[in-house]
């Protein structure tokens, strides 16, 4: 059916929410520079993170996937990084302890820099520009210059990746991930809250199971409870970029370099596209955003093209439909799913369906939505009895001010506080770990 894949036939395909660059010298010149320097991720480490998948696709496991929705070049310290690490470290904790299965952590991070926009252009106070699309391509000020795609910026969305991902690595493997430092993961803003007073109880009852299987004579230095395996993920937008990073795998295949999972998003997944055509040769475990217009026929396409092979641990189907629509759209893709045999992991992304604009002009999201919709995809999984597998949420460690509701109350008026994200409101940290407690619920009871 289709043309031999090599790593730059996307070229030759319809590219959707690229930016346009002046100076494609310029472009070019950085491409090849990238080219040059090291992948960030290894190719073993996409192979483990596909194993881990296939163990929840089989039911075996849960995936825990978020962060940002946009990173940004000037949030980036270790506070940031630590906290959202740290509340995802909770929010596993909680769940593995109510599902009594593995939890698979796979953060939007160290290289969620690129930005799909419903619209090309911006208009403020009469005067029209370029739509902000990301880190990677433009800045957010509303200035010609700011957002004037600059290619250099591909240089520095490396430089940070690495710097985040460097982090990441010394965190999950050098002792702050260590289950014996659960009463440390708590930020302080949390802790006085409802939910951080029950993620004390929580890590009180893991440090006595600790303590008591230590007096049994088992091993505390395992690296089971010493060490996290975490994984990272962004969107594959900015495909001049995942280009430069991509590297030659064993047997002549390709993998991406810039993440372990890479995923495609509702707006660029047509199965004619480039950001298709891009992805199917690669290696990586592989999302793909499925919003309310997906229909059976378009996501049985996609998985044929992109996972010829059936192999488990590929694909990663995260639906986003919105509350009050998955009972609607959600069957009948799960069906089709079911009896063409294939083999995926069912994930449940509850923010970008249920983005509403506040009184005051702010995007924003009710946490109420948000659960409504993770509560749907459940039953319609319950009922259709196949596995719901994971959730993806837009979230921060950090005290922002960007959702309503939960048990904070946050409302219209409480958002200009604290509103710091680069693109789509985020769920606080304290937000995020009430979630956490609600989902672990459904998964206690299944
Ligand atoms: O994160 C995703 C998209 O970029 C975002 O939801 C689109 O938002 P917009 O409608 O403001 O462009
Ligand atoms: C753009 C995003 O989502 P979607 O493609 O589902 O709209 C996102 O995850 O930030
Ligand atoms: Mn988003």
């Amino acid at each position: 059916m289709s043309m031999p894949w090599s790593v730059s036939s996307w070229r030759q395909r319809p590219a959707r929410q690229l930016p346009a660059y002046s100076d494609t010298a310029a472009l070019q010149e950085t491409e090849r520079q990238l080219a040059g320097r090291p992948p960030l991720i290894f190719a073993g480490e996409i192979a483990a993170l596909r194993q881990r998948l296939a163990a929840v696709a089989r039911g075996d496991a849960f995936l825990l996937q978020g962060g940002d929705c946009a990173e940004s070049f000037d949030e980036l310290g270790e506070a940031s990084v630590r906290d959202t690490f740290r509340v995802i470290l909770q929010m596993a904790v909680v769940l593995t302890y109510a599902a009594k299965c593995p939890v698979v952590k796979v953060g939007r991070i160290a290289g969620q820099f690129a930005k799909p926009r419903s619209s090309d252009t911006e208009t403020q106070d009469g005067v029209t520009l370029p739509s902000y699309r990301g880190d990677i391509v433009n800045a957010g000020a509303f200035t010609e210059a700011a957002r004037q795609p600059d290619p250099q910026r591909l240089l520095a969305a490396y430089s940070h990746s690495a710097a985040t991902l460097n982090l990441l690595r010394a965190l999950s493997h050098g002792g702050f991930a260590d289950l014996h430092q659960v009463h440390r993961w708590t930020a302080d803003f949390v802790k006085a809250s409802p939910q951080g007073e029950r993620f004390e109880a929580l890590a009180d009852r893991i440090t006595d199971s600790l303590a008591f299987m230590e007096a049994c004579g088992f091993d505390a230095g395992t690296p089971q409870l010493r060490e996290v395996e975490f994984y990272t993920s962004h969107e594959a937008l900015h495909l001049h970029y995942e280009q430069a990073l991509a590297r030659p795998a064993e047997g002549g295949r390709w993998y991406g370099g810039s993440a372990h999972m890479l995923w495609l998003g509702e707006r660029t997944r047509d199965p004619a596209g480039a950001h298709v055509e891009f992805l199917r040769g690669l290696d990586n475990a592989l999302g793909v955003k499925l919003g309310p217009t997906a229909r059976p026929e378009d996501v049985l396409r996609l998985l044929d093209v992109l996972d010829p092979g059936n192999e488990p641990g590929r694909m990663v189907l995260i639906s986003r439909m919105g509350a009050g629509q998955v009972a609607q759209t959600l069957p009948a893709l799960v069906r089709a799913v079911r009896q063409a045999g294939r083999s995926v992991v069912w994930c449940c992304d509850p923010m970008h369906g249920n983005t509403v604009t506040a009184s005051n002009g702010l995007k924003t999201r009710d946490f109420g939505r948000i659960l409504q919709e993770v509560r749907e995809f459940f039953a319609v999984h319950a009922q259709e009895g196949s596995h719901a597998g994971g959730v993806h949420f837009e979230m921060t460690g950090q005290d922002v001010t960007e959702c309503r509701g939960g048990a904070q109350a946050l409302t219209d008026e409480g958002l200009a506080a604290r509103y710091l994200t680069a693109c789509d409101p985020r769920l606080n940290g304290s937000q995020s770990l009430e979630l956490a407690f609600l989902i672990a619920q459904m998964l206690g009871r299944r």
